[in-house]
């Protein structure tokens, strides 16, 4: 929670004016019994109505004030305290669009969502009253009991002696409920992910009909968040039961006891009545200190929370060189590659260069590496030994920002994000005119642009849903060739093609790797005519490099691998 406390830091002087507000408003709550003792003694007792006319209207006066204060307080409660909650929501954002993949591939993005969104929720609600209510309540409390020390000790005493069993159910419970909240936290983080996945899977849940079971496993995750939050119910009933009973208790002692001293004529009976006038008020307070302490203690865990994304090591940081401007030649230097958890090296010993606008096509059985490569490029996981170059220069020393640019990335399994068509091409240069647009999507032959309700200002769907996987895959690809990088990586980008489709995708995409240096994930012989050289990966490992002819020719594996496309000659010369 100290860790937030600075992002009130722009706002603390609405803070500090609804702090400010809020403890004259109590001053208010306090002082109006005390002028009930007054008037009493005074004015009633010597039946005084023009003094009682004046007190009368004096504690009106007071008493309007207070409302006019709460009214106010409540006016610059949110804008004190929304401000913090978006600021810290926008860091929090930016912050998890710094954090590397491994960081993304580890959390489950209903945590993240929970965060950023439930989480925080609650710490702005503890900022914007529950702290306030605790501050308030505390100086209530502490003032008033001093005066009723003051007022007559003895009944004083009996309200002081009162405080101890309720600090010590408070303490006892405490780390309970801390570790009930904590486990509620995560466990609605987990039900969000659920949610997260079945919504978006929910075409293959259907396709197999497996909605019963999904449902299932679904009951089974909000059963124990059920179960969590009765716990904590349950426990916030036993220590808030306290608190109800420990001062109402109180209350009917002190009336017995101040009745006998009245009686006895130890006190006066406007002290009486101040007494347990201000005995009352004070009661909201000291019961309602549990659901203001369990509310702390929420958002003490929900800001451990969010502070858990603020410390996720980074992992990937900025350099600071700039990418020179050469041709964009790409080396490999004895590059190895093992995923943080992995036991097994995803790539080891990898030397490869790609001169400057030639392109590589990588062909490699299924989990050989391909993807994790193409990462390394644009720095989307590091490197974990040997170094990755463009014109010399280690990617690590690069700006990031400025390597992005240079370098654009097409993967298989194309995000689309629920934007226009138009948003979703220009992500990679936001200053791309409408000439270019058109251009790129004729490379990938994305016609069907033109047949959508609004062309390229139709909003596509979550995920781009409403597209097909072959036009989705055409619009990323015309996304990363819009970029105009100095290199282009594609990974297997073709592969949802029909063979048509692929084929004049392919006629076209020559035409746009001329001088642009490329690596190409290819899994047809089609595709690799693309390139002037070819890379067999082998389980993390480079084992031929040469031309296509070369390595059909000489290399039985690469063969093998490409052999889909000798049996489609088949049937075709059968035919002939
Ligand atoms: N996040 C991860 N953590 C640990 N291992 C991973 C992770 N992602 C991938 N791997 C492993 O790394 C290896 C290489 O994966 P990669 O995705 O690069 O294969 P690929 O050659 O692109 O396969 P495909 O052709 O099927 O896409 C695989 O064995 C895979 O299981």
């Amino acid at each position: 929670m100290r860790r937030l406390l600075p992002y009130l830091q722009p706002y603390r002087t609405r803070w500090l004016a609804m702090v400010f507000v809020a403890v004259l408003s109590t001053v208010a709550t306090i002082v109006i019994p005390l002028m009930t003792k007054v008037v009493i003694d005074g004015p009633v007792r010597h039946h005084d109505r023009t003094g009682l006319w004046w007190w009368g209207t004096a504690a009106l006066a007071i008493g309007m004030s207070e409302v006019l204060l709460w009214i106010v307080r409540r006016w610059l409660v949110a804008r004190a305290t929304m401000g913090v909650e978006a600021d810290i929501r926008k860091d929090l954002y930016a912050r998890m669009q710094l954090l590397p993949m491994s960081f993304h591939s580890k959390w489950q993005s209903g945590q993240l969502l929970s965060r950023i969104m439930n989480d925080l929720g609650t710490v702005r609600r503890f900022l914007s009253f529950g702290a306030l209510f605790l501050l308030l309540n505390t100086i209530q409390i502490v003032v008033t009991t001093l005066i009723l020390l003051a007022m007559y000790w003895p009944l004083g005493l009996v309200v002081v002696v009162s405080v101890v069993p309720i600090c010590v159910t408070v303490l006892r419970n405490e780390r309970k409920f801390t570790a009930l909240s904590r486990k509620a936290q995560d466990q609605s983080g987990r039900v969000a992910t659920h949610v997260e996945e079945s919504a978006l899977g929910l075409r293959a849940i259907k396709s197999f009909g497996r909605e019963d079971y999904v449902y299932d496993r679904f009951d089974t995750q909000v059963k124990e968040l059920y179960d969590i939050q009765v716990g904590k119910v349950s426990l916030q009933a036993t220590f808030w039961t306290i608190l109800e009973v420990i001062p109402n208790v109180t209350l009917i002692l002190v009336l017995g006891l101040g009745a006998t001293a009245a009686g006895q004529g130890r006190i006066t009976l406007g002290t009486l009545v101040a007494f347990i006038t201000m005995m009352l008020s004070i009661v909201w307070p000291i019961a309602s200190m549990g659901f203001f302490l369990s509310m702390t203690q929420e958002s003490m865990t929900a800001a451990d929370r969010i502070v858990e994304v603020f410390d996720a090591p980074r992992e990937i940081l900025d350099g600071a060189g700039l990418v020179p401007v050469r041709g964009g030649e790409l080396e490999l230097r004895d590059v190895g590659y093992r995923f943080p958890d992995g036991e097994k090296w995803a790539l080891r010993h990898l030397d490869l260069t790609v001169p400057a606008g030639q392109t590589l096509a990588v062909v490699g059985t299924t989990g050989s590496g391909k993807t994790v490569l193409t990462g390394l490029i644009s720095r989307l996981y590091d490197v974990s030994e040997g170094q990755v170059c463009i014109d010399g220069e280690d990617v690590r020393d690069l700006r990031l920002d400025e390597l992005r640019s240079v370098v654009a990335t097409a993967f298989e399994d194309p995000t689309l994000f629920s934007m226009s068509v138009r948003e979703n091409l220009t992500l990679g240069r936001s200053d791309a005119t409408e000439e270019e647009i058109r251009e790129a999507l004729q490379v990938v032959r994305a016609d069907f642009v033109d047949d959508l309700p609004y062309g390229l200002d139709t909003r596509i769907g979550e995920q781009g849903m409403s597209l097909s996987g072959g036009q989705r895959q055409r619009l990323a690809l015309a996304r990363a060739v819009l970029a105009r990088p100095r290199i282009i990586v594609l990974d297997d980008t073709l592969s949802a093609l029909d063979v048509h489709t692929e084929a004049l995708v392919e006629d076209a995409l020559r035409e746009v790797l001329v001088g642009v240096t490329a690596i190409v994930v290819a899994h047809r012989a089609s595709t690799v005519m693309l390139a002037d050289r070819v890379a067999l990966l082998q389980d993390g490992r480079i084992t031929h490099v040469g031309t296509h002819r070369e390595l059909l020719r000489t290399v039985p594996e690469y063969r093998y691998l490409l052999a889909a496309e000798d049996e489609t000659a088949v049937p075709a010369g059968g035919a002939r």
